[in-house]
């Protein structure tokens, strides 16, 4: 997988919405950090995977895929504002519950903010690419989508969103 090429593309992103907004020079670190914590909030409802008192199916795997990215987006967006990057490394599988997995990817987002290094961005990456798995997104899925969400952000941008 080659996140350097998401990387880049985030970088582009977050700098056209950005000058979009007036906010060059900003710090936006907290307000991208709460937008994760929505995200993955948002993620784990569309999976239902906590939801012991319903029998409702979870949403479809294109909506999953949908929500995950977004994610995605601002993981990478975080790494950028610490001057930070992933590289790939060979992914171990995760024994969890995809109810423990999310526990333990909010956890690690909180550890991230309150001490943003490589190490613990890294443990960060690797938890929330896990959790993709356990939910069933290969790698190709989630390139795929985030190289079509990230277009979709453009357009967005440009409609005035
Ligand atoms: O600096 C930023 C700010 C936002 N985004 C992207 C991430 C995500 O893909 C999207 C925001 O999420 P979403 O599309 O769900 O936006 P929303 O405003 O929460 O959507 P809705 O109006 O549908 O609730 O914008 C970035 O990449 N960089």
């Amino acid at each position: 997988m080659d996140w350097s090429r998401l990387f880049t593309m985030q970088k582009n992103l977050d700098s056209y919405i950005e000058s979009n907004h007036n906010l060059e020079g900003k710090n936006i670190f907290q307000e991208k950090y709460l937008a994760l914590l929505v995200e993955l909030g948002e993620l784990a409802n569309e999976t239902r995977c906590f939801k012991f008192w319903s029998n409702k199916p979870r949403s479809n795997e294109e909506v999953i895929l949908e929500e995950y990215v977004d994610g995605i987006h601002f993981i990478l967006s975080l790494g950028i504002e610490k001057g930070l990057i992933f590289h790939s490394e060979v992914q171990v599988l995760s024994s969890k519950s995809e109810t423990e997995q999310f526990n333990e990817v909010f956890d690690l987002c909180v550890m991230f903010k309150n001490q943003p290094s490589q190490e613990n961005y890294n443990r960060l990456f690797i938890s929330y690419i896990q959790l993709g798995k356990l939910l069933g997104l290969s790698e190709e899925d989630l390139q795929n989508a985030y190289l079509k969400k990230n277009e979709i952000n453009y357009e967005r941008q440009n409609q005035g969103y």
